[in-house]
């Protein structure tokens, strides 16, 4: 039997709100959410240090508020607690799983979840304790790539892992294209100029000018979380 031991110590990983549906037509899907802490759950056994950062996408999205007529800097703050909803129901998943989880908001609504304040992010990442990271930055006209992208400067993460329902990036949206071929890896100049819609160039930008690379893999292959933990072939890299 191999011990072969992770790649990685830390790990930022982003979960789209979308993902969180499974097949459904909005909301959180039970079964989904639970499949996905299992695989949480396998790393943070390795001893991995687990930091997640949700989206919000099955419940509300600021640009289809705004595209209504709404204002989008409030859309985004409806955005943004749609998140914290995710995180709370992703925490509790955890917990019953067997997980210590713990929420950390970037806007303040302390009857709810605690603020995000970075060193006690830190210490609950060295206790073993898995941290949620919810409203994003906080900021609205930001997304939660983003604020992946951020939160993985901030504690120090070796990898900020994208999670998503395809399996890597291509050289155009898969969904729309069928001709679409997928990257192994690329830069993140190769992404931004190529204006590949996996990640919004703020979120690629940050990760450039840090070195801290993403890699994007699907959420719905099972196994696949821990092999890019251990280091192995999976998805698409993006470095600096
Ligand atoms: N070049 C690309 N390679 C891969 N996926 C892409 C690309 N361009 C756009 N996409 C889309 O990005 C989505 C993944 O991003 P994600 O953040 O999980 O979704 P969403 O923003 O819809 O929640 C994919 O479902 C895919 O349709
Ligand atoms: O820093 C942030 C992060 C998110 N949002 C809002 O929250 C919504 C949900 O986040 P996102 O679309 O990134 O979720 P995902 O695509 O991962 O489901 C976004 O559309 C924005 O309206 C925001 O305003 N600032």
């Amino acid at each position: 039997m191999s011990l072969a031991a992770p790649a990685h110590k830390r790990i930022l990983l982003k979960l789209s709100g979308e993902a969180l549906m499974g097949d459904d037509a909005f909301g959180i899907n039970r079964a989904t959410i639970v499949r996905m802490v299992e695989e949480i759950a396998e790393v943070n056994q390795l001893g991995v240090q687990v930091a997640v950062v949700i989206g919000g996408g099955n419940i509300f999205r600021g640009v289809a508020g705004g595209s209504v007529g709404m204002d989008r800097a409030t859309a985004d703050y409806m955005g943004m607690l749609a998140t914290v909803m995710n995180a709370l129901a992703l925490a509790d998943a955890m917990d019953k799983q067997g997980m210590t989880a713990r929420v950390m908001s970037a806007i303040a609504i302390e009857q709810v979840v605690e603020p995000y304040v970075r060193p006690k992010a830190l210490q609950y990442l060295e206790e073993g304790k898995v941290v949620v990271f919810a409203a994003g930055t906080g900021n609205p006209f930001f997304t939660t790539d983003t604020a992946a992208a951020l939160r993985g400067a901030e504690i120090g993460a070796e990898l900020v892992l994208k999670a998503t329902k395809v399996d890597g990036v291509y050289t155009a949206d898969p969904n729309k294209d069928p001709s679409a071929t997928r990257y192994a890896k690329l830069t993140f100049d190769e992404a931004i100029s190529r204006n590949l819609g996996i990640m919004d160039a703020t979120a690629f930008a940050l990760c450039r000018d840090q070195k801290l690379p993403i890699r994007v893999f699907s959420i719905v292959k099972h196994g696949a979380l821990k092999r890019v933990v251990m280091g192995e072939d999976e998805g698409t890299l993006v470095y600096a």
